[in-house]
């Protein structure tokens, strides 16, 4: 294994100690649906990357292994199928002691959870999060589907241990292909997952940040990179909001952080809901 694909963790105890109140203490208790911590990392332009379907490494190796700090703290992780597709992710916690990394087995490592309700996930037995549970460095992803997901799909899937929920929709949004939150978190609180941090990208983002949603997400760890990419990048812009015919902010953040980590700073804060 090389030392990219497995790392010390790259930042103090001070520093974790700054990220702490914003993630669930371990062996919190189980709710109706899961602590969420939507976490991602943006341009000064606001962008996930430079464009759509392209992977653009914007953390630092301080915020990479914050994040990585974050994956070990949580239950799952959740993608839209836009980011499974550009991306490939490994989506494991890869730092010294996690299971799998020199830990007991799976300890520390988070569910990968992502939403393809529309089965367009090229997903094989080469994908890195098949290969990865099937090493034992990871655990086998969940995928919301469709009925229409193709059964080797499914087949890759369930033999290194995942699972396939088949979904209907029952949100009004159904229209757009889209779950809505509170089925898909009340689905991971029955499987027993108490928290969750969401990567992205850009469609998931700006649905939990919309007005409707926003009041579902517990807390917001934002690495900020000093970089811009233009105007053709995959951008976190919630849609608008109006009140009384007047448009008022989409959102603002309360208890907020800054914590300069190498080059980016990572935010810290709760939606003000
Ligand atoms: N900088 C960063 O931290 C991150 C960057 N990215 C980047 O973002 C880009 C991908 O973003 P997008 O294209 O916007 O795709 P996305 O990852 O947000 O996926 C969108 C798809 O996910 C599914 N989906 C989303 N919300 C859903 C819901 N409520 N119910 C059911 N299905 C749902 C749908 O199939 C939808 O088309 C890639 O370029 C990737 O590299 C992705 C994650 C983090
Ligand atoms: N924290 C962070 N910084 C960046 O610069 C990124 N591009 C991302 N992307 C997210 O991380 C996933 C890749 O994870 P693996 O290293 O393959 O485990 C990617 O899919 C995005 O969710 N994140």
């Amino acid at each position: 294994m090389t030392s990219s694909t497995r790392g010390a963790l790259n930042f103090s105890t001070a520093e974790c100690e700054k990220i702490d109140p914003y993630i669930p203490p371990p062996g919190s208790s189980q709710d109706s649906r899961p602590h969420v911590t939507l976490t991602y990392a943006t341009s000064l332009d606001s962008n996930l990357s430079i464009a759509p379907g392209v992977q653009t490494l914007l953390s630092g190796p301080e915020s990479k292994s914050m994040t990585h700090y974050l994956r070990s703290r949580h239950d799952a992780i959740l993608i839209g199928a836009g980011t499974a597709i550009a991306d490939d992710p490994s989506l494991n916690c890869r730092i010294e002691g996690v299971g799998g990394y020199g830990g007991d087995g799976l300890d520390g490592q988070p569910r990968p959870v992502v939403l393809d309700p529309n089965g367009r996930w090229n997903l094989t037995d080469a994908s890195k999060i098949i290969k990865l549970a099937r090493e034992g460095r990871g655990r086998a992803p969940w995928v919301f589907a469709g009925h229409s997901f193709a059964v080797d799909k499914q087949r890759a899937i369930e033999r290194v241990g995942g699972k396939v929920f088949l979904v209907t929709y029952t949100d009004p949004q159904a229209s757009s292909g889209r779950l809505g939150w509170t089925q898909i978190l009340s689905t991971l609180a029955k499987e027993g997952i108490k928290s969750v941090m969401v990567e992205g990208g850009g469609v998931v983002i700006n649905d939990l940040l919309s007005s409707n949603n926003i009041q579902l997400v517990d807390s917001v760890i934002i690495t900020i990179a000093p970089t811009w990419l233009g105007r053709d990048g995959v951008q976190v812009c919630p849609p608008e909001r109006a009140e009384n015919g007047q448009r008022v902010p989409v959102g603002r953040l309360k208890e907020v952080k800054w914590i300069p980590l190498g080059d980016d700073v990572v935010l810290c804060g709760r939606p003000n809901v």
